[in-house]
C-alpha cells in the first residue's frame, strides 16, 4: 500500500529481469500482471499482434499515446530497426517516471523519447520541436475518448502520409465507438480489425489496424 501500482510494476522488473534484455522486461511484466495484480499494459497476447505489426512495417518513426508503465513502449522499441525513433507521450509525471525506468532497464532509452505532457498540446508541436515530417506507424493506448479527436490533428497536423498505420488498443473493451466508426467509415482509411481479448483476461478485445490512405 506505501507504493503506486505503476512502482510495484517496476520493482518486479528490477527483480525479476536482465538489464538490456527487453524480452526478459516484457515477461517480468506479464508475470506480475498475470498472477499479482492486474494492471493496463497491452499485454502478451495483443503483444503479439502489435509485435507483428511493428516488425512488418519495419517503420523509422513512431508515436505511442500512453506509456503508462512502458510496457507497449520496450516491445515497440525492441523491434525497431538501428536509427529509428520512438516518440511517446505521457501526461502523467509518476506514470512518466516508472516508464523511463523500465525503459532504462530494459537498455533502449537510445531509440525512446519518452514526452511528458498532453497528445493535444503536443501533437501540433512535433514537427518544430523533434523534426518529425509524419509517423510511419501510431500506437493509441491512452484515454479512450481522446482516439478520435487525437487523429483528426495528427491529420491536420500533416502527421500522417499515404501508408502510415494506426494501431488503436482497447476498441472493444474500454471501447471506442466513435474512432471505430471514423476509421471504418472514412475514405481516407482502410482499417482491420485483430479480434483478442483484454489483457491478462477471458473478455474480448482487440485492436483496429487502419492504414491512411493520404
Ligand atoms: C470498463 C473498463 C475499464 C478498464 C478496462 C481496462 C483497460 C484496458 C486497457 O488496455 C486500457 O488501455 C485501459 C485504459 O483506460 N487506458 C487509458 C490509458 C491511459 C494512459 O495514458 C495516459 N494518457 C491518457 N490520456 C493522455 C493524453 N491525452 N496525453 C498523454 N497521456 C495520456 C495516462 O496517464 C495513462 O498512463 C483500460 C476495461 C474496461
Ligand atoms: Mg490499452
Amino acid at each position: 500500500t506505501w507504493s503506486t501500482r505503476p512502482q510495484r510494476i517496476l520493482r518486479a522488473v528490477q527483480q525479476s529481469a536482465t538489464r538490456g534484455d527487453p524480452r526478459s522486461v516484457v515477461r517480468a511484466i506479464d508475470q506480475f500482471c498475470r498472477h499479482k495484480e492486474w494492471a493496463m499494459n497491452v499485454g502478451d497476447e495483443k503483444g503479439c499482434i502489435l509485435d507483428s505489426v511493428v516488425s512488418e512495417l519495419n517503420p523509422s518513426t513512431v508515436l505511442e499515446l500512453g506509456t503508462y508503465c512502458g510496457y507497449s513502449t520496450v516491445r515497440i522499441a525492441s523491434l525497431l530497426p538501428p536509427h529509428a525513433k520512438l516518440i511517446t507521450l505521457e501526461f502523467n509525471p509518476d506514470f512518466a517516471a516508472v516508464a523511463r525506468q523500465v525503459i532504462a532497464w530494459a537498455g533502449l532509452q537510445g531509440k525512446v523519447q519518452l514526452v511528458e505532457g498532453a497528445s493535444g498540446d503536443w501533437i501540433p508541436k512535433m514537427k518544430e520541436q523533434f523534426g518529425v515530417k509524419t509517423f510511419d506507424l501510431v500506437f493509441l493506448d491512452h484515454w479512450k475518448d481522446r482516439y478520435l479527436p487525437d487523429t483528426k490533428l495528427m491529420e491536420e497536423c500533416g502527421l500522417l502520409r499515404k501508408g502510415s498505420i494506426l494501431l488503436a488498443d482497447n476498441v472493444i473493451c474500454p471501447g471506442t465507438p466513435d474512432y471505430l466508426e471514423y476509421v471504418r467509415n472514412s475514405p481516407r482509411y482502410k482499417s482491420q480489425y485483430f479480434k483478442s481479448h483484454l489483457e491478462y483476461t477471458k473478455a474480448e478485445d482487440g485492436l483496429e489496424k487502419s492504414v491512411f490512405l493520404g
